[in-house]
Order: structure tokens, then C-alpha cells, then sequence
């Protein structure tokens, strides 16, 4: 069976559709202004009439306050909520039972043992994504384009289900879910030709990559 893949930090309608008409099953959207890929309140206004009508949407958050978080799942009608920055298992479980939304908690990862952060969040939330810590210095706490050791997840279980995430691209997928054992993966800078500009031939590659692999 092939791989799941979400395709983070879209911006644009027509890279949404291209993501779905060749197999994406989740589409994200950052809501972080310092990203380069930042979709502000006013930009997804205009994006959500555009987007497929198919296709996962995920809304990607950074200690965001909760009514924030309500109005990009009600502007783009999000399926999913992904914290990405500290929030707590109690923010996660109040956030998931008050919007009704499943919620994908990011667990920054550069050796075996910070999988282990990933227990405390065990019953409020519904997916994890391990994705590579930031590098000393970044801004981002994702989209950075770093991997870490995928190995480490080889043979683990978790509560519920996950998906690896950092500097994947589609020269790299086979060995990342042949090491990692993952079902799911996301990727955002191996799908751009620069720092939130997403190139289609290069999310035309990583999904006929994805098909192929597993
Ligand atoms: O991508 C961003 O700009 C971003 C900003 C703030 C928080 C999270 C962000 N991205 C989250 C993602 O899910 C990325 O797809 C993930 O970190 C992998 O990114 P990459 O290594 O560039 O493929």
C-alpha cells in the first residue's frame, strides 16, 4: 500500500488541486506569520471557495489562541488541527473537544529518547507527526528542511497513528519509510523550488514517489 502524504504550506489553489489530483490525502495550511508560507486570515477568505472540495485540510498552528484557531477552521473549513508549537496535552484535548476537529500534535525530534514527549499526549490527541527539531537559530519550528535519523522510529509503536516529517523529498522517500517504518509522511521544502514556493513538477514527483513506495 502506498504511502499517505500530506503536502504542508500551500498557498495557492491550483498546487492544492495538482496535491489532490495525484493522490495527496491531507492539504496544509500554515498560520504563522513569520513562515513563508504564512496563509493569513484574509488570504484564506479568498483561498477557501477555490480549494478541491476532496482532500484532508490541515491547519498548521504555533501557540496559537484559540479563537484564532476557530476562525481558520471555520474560514477553510479544516479537518484537522496540527500544533506545532508547546502546547500542552490539556491545550491539545481542550482545543480538540471544543472544535470538534481532530488534532495532529508536532513532537521535534533529533535522537531516540524525544519520542518520548510523545507519551504525554496520549488520549488528546489523534495523530503525532515526528518532524526534525529547527536548527540552532531558525525562526520556524517546522518547515526547515532538515531530517533527523529515521531509524529511530524503526519497530515502534504508538497510540495512535503518525507521520514522519523533515526535509523529505522524493529522492529521499524510499529510504525514509524503509528505515522509519512509516505509513504517512508530510512535506513542505522538498515540494518548493524556494522558501514558500511550491514548484508543481517537484509535487508531481513526490506523489508519483509516494505511490510507489511501501
Ligand atoms: O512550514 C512552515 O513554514 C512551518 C512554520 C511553522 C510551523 C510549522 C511549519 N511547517 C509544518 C510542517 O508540517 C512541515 O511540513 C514540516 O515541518 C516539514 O517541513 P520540511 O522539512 O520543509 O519538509
Amino acid at each position: 500500500m502506498p504511502v499517505d502524504v500530506k503536502i504542508c504550506g500551500l498557498t495557492h489553489a491550483d498546487h492544492a488541486h495538482l496535491a489532490v489530483d495525484l493522490g495527496a490525502r491531507w492539504l496544509g495550511f500554515v498560520h504563522f506569520e513569520k513562515s513563508p508560507r504564512h496563509v493569513s486570515i484574509e488570504t484564506a477568505r479568498a483561498l477557501a471557495p477555490r480549494l478541491p472540495k476532496a482532500g484532508e485540510r490541515v491547519g498548521v498552528f504555533v501557540n496559537a489562541n484559540l479563537d484564532t484557531i476557530q476562525q481558520m477552521t471555520d474560514i477553510l473549513q479544516l479537518d484537522w488541527i496540527q500544533l506545532h508549537g508547546n502546547e500542552t496535552p490539556e491545550m491539545a484535548a481542550h482545543i480538540r473537544s471544543l472544535l470538534g476537529r481532530k488534532v495532529i500534535k508536532a513532537i521535534a525530534v533529533s535522537e531516540a529518547e524525544d519520542l518520548v514527549a510523545s507519551n504525554r499526549y496520549e488520549g488528546s490527541v489523534d495523530a503525532f507527526l515526528f518532524d526534525a527539531k529547527p536548527p540552532k537559530g531558525a525562526v520556524l519550528p517546522g518547515g526547515n528542511a532538515v531530517s533527523f535519523p529515521w531509524q529511530i522510529l524503526a519497530g515502534k509503536t504508538f497510540p495512535v497513528p503518525w507521520l514522519l516529517a523533515g526535509g523529505l523529498t522524493a529522492e529521499n522517500l524510499h529510504d525514509a519509510v524503509t528505515l522509519s517504518g512509516a505509513g504517512a509522511v508530510d512535506i513542505s521544502s522538498g515540494v518548493e523550488s524556494a522558501p514558500g514556493q511550491k514548484d508543481p513538477k517537484r509535487i508531481e514527483d513526490f506523489l508519483k514517489a509516494a505511490k510507489t513506495t511501501r
